[in-house]
């Protein structure tokens, strides 16, 4: 008797880290948010704060199911439920893997999910929250733009406030709109983004706050 054997394989995703910790950037600063940060990032930006996160190969396999059991665990020892608890994905570029059924799950485990993404693959994964940050190395697909429900652009030096108007005439007109100082550069462009700010008042500022706090 000839049987087809089901060789579903389950799909996995690379987890660099996953954390239990403040929402230190945009739109939901400030609220407890439950990390998952995926391994591999092709866009490449040269002040990236999370270069061990590119090479997706030396981050561990993991399917969804362990991800989402992990993530109930630890918001169950600290918290516990999980109900509309935010679920951050990030990475790397959490949008080089398929995110439709890490997402589904996490929803159906009562996560709201929020993504941060420079939008430079396909969107996928079903979202409660799509954080857009564009980069110059490598743009967004054009089918994100409309879906954004935050635009943060990283502020790296004066050029940028104009790049970033580009991409706000091009989002939704709910999109919330933040310009993050490059790290690094903080002390020059802080200044610059206060003031941009004052004259531009769509824009808010997004400070990193989890790298003053000292949090993850
Ligand atoms: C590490 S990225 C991962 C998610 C995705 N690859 C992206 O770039 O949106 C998370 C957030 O940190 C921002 N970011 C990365 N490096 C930064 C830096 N040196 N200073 C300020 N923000 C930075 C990114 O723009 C993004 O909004
Ligand atoms: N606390 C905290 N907030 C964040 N918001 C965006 C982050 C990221 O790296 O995607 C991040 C992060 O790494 N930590
Ligand atoms: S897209 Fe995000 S993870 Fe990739 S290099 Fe840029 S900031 Fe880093
Ligand atoms: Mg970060």
């Amino acid at each position: 008797m000839n049987e087809l054997v089901e060789t579903a394989t389950a799909v996995t995703l690379p987890v660099m880290e996953a954390f239990y910790t403040i929402q230190g950037e945009g739109f939901h600063q400030g609220k407890a948010a439950y990390f998952i940060r995926l391994g591999g990032c092709d866009v490449g930006c040269f002040w990236c704060d999370v270069k061990d996160s590119w090479d997706a190969s030396i981050h561990p396999p993991f399917s969804t199911q362990q991800i989402v059991a992990t993530a109930l665990q630890e918001v169950n020892r600290t918290h516990g439920q999980a109900n509309h608890l935010i679920a951050v994905v990030t990475g790397g570029e959490p949008l080089m893997h398929n995110l439709d059924e890490l997402t589904l799950a996490l929803q159906a485990a009562g996560f709201d999910t929020n993504i941060e993404t420079s939008g430079s693959s396909p969107l996928s994964g079903h979202w409660n929250w799509i954080c857009l940050s564009p980069k110059k190395f490598k743009a967004p697909v054009p089918e994100i733009l409309p879906v954004a429900n935050e635009l943060k652009v990283v502020i790296f030096n004066k050029h940028d406030f104009e790049w970033a108007e580009q991409y706000a005439a091009q989002v939704s007109s709910t999109c919330k709109l933040y310009l993050q100082p490059e790290w690094d550069k903080s002390a020059v462009v802080l200044p610059l983004i206060i003031d941009y700010i004052k004259a531009n008042p769509q824009w808010q500022l997004s400070a990193q706050v989890h790298k003053y706090i000292n949090v993850p």
